[in-house]
């Protein structure tokens, strides 16, 4: 073969080569969309053979099926009336809220369980009125002394006995409550501990065994139970020994208690925690009183500040709330800026001294102060009913953290807003920041999408997250896209990936590496002038690049780049798996976008045409952003 020919063969090959690349990814495209459909099928299948109103609980467990779970909703039980009465007696509430009674009776009858109910629901109450109805006293596992002390304050106020074991318990206080444990006239019904205590106090191992062997140890409840897990968002190390608990006390009934777990960190705890068949009642995650806003912020002109202080004087006027920010600085920024525009608001981070930290939370708690301006670290026990308000400054590392801080609004049941400022500088912020993370950056795009989503409604986003099969009816517009559902429309994206592509793939051949910004700014046409030239740059706004990036991103044709220095972590696009399926004619791309001055319902999809003609995406009527996006702000 001569040269020539040869050449055309290799390039011949090359070109089979690169379209049998674009075919795998199809395949594997397609491949896990059967795989989600399938997935979908299963669940919807599953619901129609066991019917079951929503707002029940689903319940799970290889020993009972749902017909005899039924039984547990009775009050026929010996137990039964006792219950009832110190409900009312000593508890002060005048009925069970769903789920409680059921998960009390069951633990009532000695059965191992998993309760998986929403942040403020109730949980507590599952374990404390059966110690309060049971013989002996329920060992209560907790991850913070703070928890334990809220607990331990409540329950004094209705006249529960109640004890601790803790890093901080004096001497003498940890000698008595031991003495008493296996003592039969020792009042307390409830003792609190630390998983440390477990993990590490030979003697408290030693009592408990003599209270087991004493038939004193009627229960034991561990709270936040998917801190056992490391697939939970908020892993204990010493969660991880507590299966010695029912290895040594097998006949003892375990409660495990979570707001937040999935099915697999739901099994990884059961292996843990050494229980051979739980059932699992998991309450429905919808909170019906919670309105889910997400708001954009704008890169070039951030007034997301003044927007809040504006929220909080007009709507929220003289109304509880919180303000997540990202980090400790911002804390204290946003809070002296909040008081500057005469919001009551003070700041609340872990780096506060003690004193500090539970004044605030006091005084906020006593309605001193309106607004706590808060990091994550004003979480677990913040048990205040009547928030009105939860604002996102910035978004969350995930939708599960997401879930959770929001959830602290309305637990009062009355309406209240959960709305997230999400900002496309954000996510990389918080990117690099849980780049060490196992699942870091996947976990972040599930809140990514849930921001950027004007497609689906927000509650089915987050109910995906805790495997719920979720149909929009629910909503009852209590969310930003089902309220504003026509302002929607879909846009074909597909020459603007292709640009987009190119600027990074062109960075790629020249060894260079972009950030978001500036793969931003390079397609806005403010890079050098010789890149401009050899790029395809955009007249869409920024806040129209930044969403289609970001989409693209989400979609898997770009992916994440991390570099790290001794002081910071960076973070750049290069294409992601999918860049690829570009290079096919027939593939296209969509996104859901808000509403341009377009009739959604006569043009469904816009058209974009490729090359040198006038692209459609390019003029403001087809611009897929409108001003409505801004004056959202
Ligand atoms: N049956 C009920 N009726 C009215 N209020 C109730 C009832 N049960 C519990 N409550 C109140 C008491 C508390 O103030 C509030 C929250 O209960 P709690 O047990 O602390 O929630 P939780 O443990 O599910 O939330 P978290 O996940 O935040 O720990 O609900
Ligand atoms: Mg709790
Ligand atoms: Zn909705």
């Amino acid at each position: 073969m001569d040269s020539d020919n040869a050449d055309d063969v290799q390039a011949g090959l090359d070109s089979v080569e690169a379209e049998l690349e674009v075919v795998k990814l199809q395949i594997a495209e397609l491949l896990e969309k059967q795989a989600s459909l399938t997935s979908k099928r299963k669940q919807l299948l599953r619901r129609l053979e066991e019917p079951c109103d929503s707002t029940q609980a689903s319940g799970s467990g290889p020993a009972m099926t749902k017909q005899e779970l039924l039984r547990y909703e009775n009050d026929d039980f010996s137990w039964s009336t006792e219950l009832e009465q110190n409900l009312k007696d000593v508890f002060q509430l005048s009925t069970f809220r769903p789920l409680q009674l059921k998960a009390i009776n069951l633990s009532m009858s000695g059965k191992d369980l998993f309760l998986v109910m929403p942040t403020g629901r109730g949980k507590s109450l599952c374990y404390q009125l059966p110690a309060v109805c049971s013989e002996g006293f329920t060992l209560v596992v907790t991850p913070l002394v703070s928890l334990m002390e809220d607990q331990l304050m409540y329950l004094k106020s209705i006249d529960v006995e109640a004890v601790s074991l803790n890093a901080s318990s004096s001497k003498e206080h940890a000698k008595m409550v031991l003495a008493e444990m296996t003592d039969s006239k020792a009042p307390f019904k409830l003792l609190y501990v630390t998983p440390e205590k477990i993990a590490k106090s030979k003697l408290l191992m030693s009592r408990l065994e003599k209270a087991y062997n004493a038939g004193r140890l009627s229960r034991i409840a561990v709270d936040e139970v998917h801190c056992c897990s490391q697939w939970g968002h908020d892993f204990r190390p010493d969660y991880k020994l507590l299966g010695i608990l029912k290895r040594q006390f097998p006949k003892v009934p375990l409660l495990g208690l979570t707001a937040t777990a999935t099915g697999s960190v739901l099994k990884d705890c059961q292996k843990i925690l050494c229980v051979p068949e739980p059932i699992t009642l998991t309450a429905s995650f919808n909170r019906t009183n919670l309105y889910y806003e997400v708001r954009l912020k704008d890169s070039n002109s951030d007034d997301s500040v003044s927007d809040i202080s504006a929220l909080i004087k007009e709507r929220y006027k003289d109304q509880s709330g919180i303000v997540y920010v990202f980090s400790q600085k911002d804390a204290e920024t946003v809070s002296a800026d909040l008081q500057g525009k005469g919001v009551n608001a003070s700041p609340y981070h872990a780096n506060m001294n003690p004193e500090d930290k539970s004044q605030v939370h006091r005084k906020w708690a006593t309605n001193k102060i309106q607004v706590v301006v808060a990091t994550v670290a004003f979480g677990m026990g913040i048990d205040k009913a009547d928030v009105r308000f939860v604002i996102h400054h910035t978004i969350s590392k995930s939708i599960e953290n997401y879930y959770q801080e929001s959830g602290r609004a309305g637990r009062d049941d009355k309406p209240a807003d959960c709305i997230v400022y999400f900002g496309f500088n954000d996510i990389f912020r918080i990117s690099t920041m849980v780049v060490m993370e196992n699942v870091g950056q996947q976990k972040l795009l599930t809140m990514v999408d849930y921001c950027q989503n004007v497609d689906r409604c927000r509650r089915s986003v987050i109910a995906v997250h805790f495997d719920e099969v979720w149909d929009d009816e629910g909503c009852n517009e209590m969310c930003d896209v089902c309220r504003h559902g026509n302002d929607y429309i879909t846009v074909d994206i597909t020459q603007h990936a292709k640009d987009v592509v190119q600027i990074v793939e062109l960075a790629g051949s020249l060894d260079e590496k972009l950030t978001p910004l500036k793969v931003t700014e390079a397609w806005m046409g403010k890079g050098p002038a010789k890149r401009r030239k050899m790029i395809q740059t955009t007249t869409l706004s920024r806040l129209e690049v930044e969403a289609i990036i970001t989409s693209l991103l989400l979609q898997g044709y770009l992916s994440e780049d991390f570099s790290f220095t001794p002081y910071t972590t960076y973070f750049y696009l290069k294409l992601g798996g999918k860049a690829p399926l570009l290079k096919n004619q027939s593939h296209s791309i969509t996104m859901k976008m808000r509403r341009t001055g377009l009739d959604a319902n006569t043009v469904k999809v816009s058209q974009v045409k490729t090359k040198e003609g006038k692209r459609s995406g390019d003029n403001a009527a087809n611009s897929p952003v409108t001003k409505k996006v801004k004056r959202d702000l």
